[in-house]
């Protein structure tokens, strides 16, 4: 089960979320984002997978955050296309298409995707783009049928370790933190982050 924290800008919460036992680590390269990454922070995740977030940016602008972040993944939530998607893979990039979810009609999309993404993201549909801090209704997910693994978001926060752990779906392959585990936006409660981490990864390997 894939931990990813998203949403990261300071050195030393880097470090400390590092050792908190994440997986990946997010990035939020969306100038509107309240966790927006204006600069390269001093220290960045040398255990973590280092994921970079875009709404609707340039191949040629990924490629160049890709370079100086030492990105793994590319996590797309605006209206990128397969073929963008198809461009980022060929530069060597790990692609997590995101969908945000309201209803079941919001899964029609990912059949363009399929054989071209490394995972697919499910997020709540938002007036934004992410990062609203609520839950969409993940029994909508028993609707999804394909083969690529998926990440569940969306307002996860430490009260939602008894649902997750009742949630089941083959293709389910991690998680992502970000608004739920703050004590300000861009700033994790590393110690609430171990202790989530801890349980969840008792019960689901
Ligand atoms: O967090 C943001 O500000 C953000 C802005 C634009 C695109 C994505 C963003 N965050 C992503 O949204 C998910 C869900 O966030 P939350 O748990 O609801 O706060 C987050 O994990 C990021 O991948």
């Amino acid at each position: 089960m894939i931990v990813k924290v998203c949403g990261m800008r300071e050195p030393e919460n880097i470090r400390a979320i590092e050792q908190a036992g994440a997986d990946w680590m997010g990035f939020i390269f969306f100038p509107h984002s309240a966790r927006y990454v204006t600069h390269c922070p001093e220290y960045l995740p040398e255990q973590c997978r280092r994921v970079g977030v875009f709404v609707n940016e340039s191949t040629e602008n990924i490629l160049l955050k890709a370079q100086e972040f030492g990105l793994h993944y590319i996590q797309l939530h605006g209206r990128e296309t397969p073929e963008q998607c198809r461009k980022l893979k060929t530069a060597g990039l790990g692609i997590v298409k995101v969908f945000s979810i309201a209803r079941e009609s919001d899964l029609r999309p990912v059949g363009c995707y399929e054989g071209i993404c490394d995972y697919f993201l499910f997020d709540t549909a938002c007036s934004g783009y992410g990062g609203s801090g609520k839950t969409f209704h993940w029994d909508i997910l028993q609707a999804y049928q394909a083969k690529t693994p998926f990440l569940l978001s969306g307002g996860l926060r430490p009260g939602s370790l008894s649902s997750l752990l009742q949630f089941k779906h083959e293709q389910w392959a991690g998680i992502d933190l970000n608004s739920g585990f703050e004590t300000a936006p861009g700033l994790k409660d590393s110690a609430a982050v171990h202790t989530f981490i801890n349980q969840l990864k008792q019960k689901i390997q």
